[in-house]
């Protein structure tokens, strides 16, 4: 990333809509990186986990050892709960700019409508819109539609809480794959639910765009999260950085859910869990919708390396950090962000194998 380039404003708000020209704030131009993305099916394709099959655990432990990312299916999530989201994920970005920008994040909050948190690093702009919701979606939707929005906050609730279900259940079943039993985290309270686990809805929107080999839709990143569920409707677009294979695009299946493993999970895991970096590219025709639900631990709880996967011959690579503090360091150092709390890195001065600061910008 040229961080020495001239950075545009990231509150500079455009109808993407309406453009029939990619204005040169959103030319990243960097053609040679966005022909990369291959389909994975020339090769090892991304895993698709069955969540009722017997061996479930051994194949999320292994998809998360060797890809950071899988879809599940068969996850108990009812289709018209990811439907009803869908189309009033579309309900919201298809409203006039005005009257999104009336639920516009300000510069201190996480949450409201707005460009990507991540734009203030890049000398371009990213061809998406997004709305981020932090707990009830009630002041935003109030904001979008003075009169009437109950529909829309029931929907986000039931989706909210279908996700919950789901992430808990990936949850335990990434601990049982790395040897951790519901007694081994406190946190996860006398039931072992993770109750006060603290999710970020993230609605994400990506216009059709009159250029679409030179735009970026999202620019590389990993999820500061555990864990990230991602809804996409049929439309193609993300894409995950793969070792020795480069970007590998990710399509939508009907019925499945994209799960990615987050800079947190990598934490807890003491590295056997890398966060894969990904990004979401765009396309001429269909405006692609994408709903990411952003699964983290409650605010005041440390992540650390599970002692269970510390020895002498594994010390903790990280030191303790609540999600809060994490985010704090990633808006500052961005992919650089985990080197920040690595303690070898520190100690010795060695960059961290997933630091993904030196990646290209696309
Ligand atoms: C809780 C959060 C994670 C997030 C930053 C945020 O404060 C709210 C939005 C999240 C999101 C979604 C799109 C990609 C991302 C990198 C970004 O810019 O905003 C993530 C952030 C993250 O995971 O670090
Ligand atoms: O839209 C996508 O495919 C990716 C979205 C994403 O990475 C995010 O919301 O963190
Ligand atoms: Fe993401």
């Amino acid at each position: 990333m040229n961080m020495s380039s001239k950075l545009l404003k990231p509150d500079s708000h455009l109808d993407l809509n309406s453009m029939k020209e990619l204005p040169d704030s959103y030319a990243w131009s960097s053609s040679a990186d966005h022909a990369d993305g291959q389909n994975s099916s020339g090769s090892d394709p991304v895993p698709v986990i069955n969540l009722e099959d017997p061996n479930v655990m051994m194949h999320v432990g292994h998809a998360c050892k060797t890809w950071g990312v899988f879809y599940v299916m068969n996850h108990g999530v009812p289709m018209t709960v990811l439907d009803e989201m869908e189309a009033s994920g579309r309900d919201v970005f298809s409203l006039p700019l005005d009257q999104k920008l009336r639920a516009a994040r300000s510069a201190d909050r996480v949450s409201g409508y707005g460009v990507a948190q991540i734009s203030s690093f890049f000398p371009k702009l990213m061809w998406s819109e997004g709305l981020t919701i932090v707990g009830s979606p009630h002041e935003h939707a109030q904001k979008l539609w003075p009169q009437g929005h109950i529909h829309f906050c029931e929907v986000v609730e039931e989706y909210k809480k279908e996700m919950n279900k789901l992430a808990n259940k990936i949850m335990w079943l990434v601990l049982g794959s790395l040897g951790i039993t519901k007694g081994d985290i406190k946190w996860a309270g006398p039931t072992g639910e993770l109750k006060e686990a603290c999710p970020v809805l993230q609605l994400n929107s990506y216009p059709a765009c009159p250029d679409p080999d030179r735009a970026m839709g999202l620019a590389a990143h990993t999820d500061s999260t555990l864990l990230t569920i991602l809804h996409q409707n049929n439309t193609s677009g993300l894409q995950v950085r793969r070792e020795g294979t480069g970007w590998v695009t990710v399509p939508p299946i009907r019925d499945a859910l994209v799960v990615n493993v987050g800079d947190l999970l990598h934490i807890l895991s003491n590295g056997l869990y890398s966060s894969v970096l990904h990004r979401a590219m765009v396309n001429r025709t269909q405006h692609r919708l994408s709903v990411a639900y952003l699964y983290g631990p409650p605010s005041n709880v440390r992540i650390s390396p599970l002692s269970k996967l510390i020895d002498n011959s594994h010390p903790p690579l990280y030191r303790p950090v609540t999600w809060s503090e994490y985010l704090g360091t990633k808006a500052k150092h961005f992919n650089n962000a985990l080197s920040f709390v690595r303690l070898c890195a520190q100690i010795n001065g060695f960059v961290d194998v997933n630091d993904h600061s030196s990646v290209l910008v696309g």
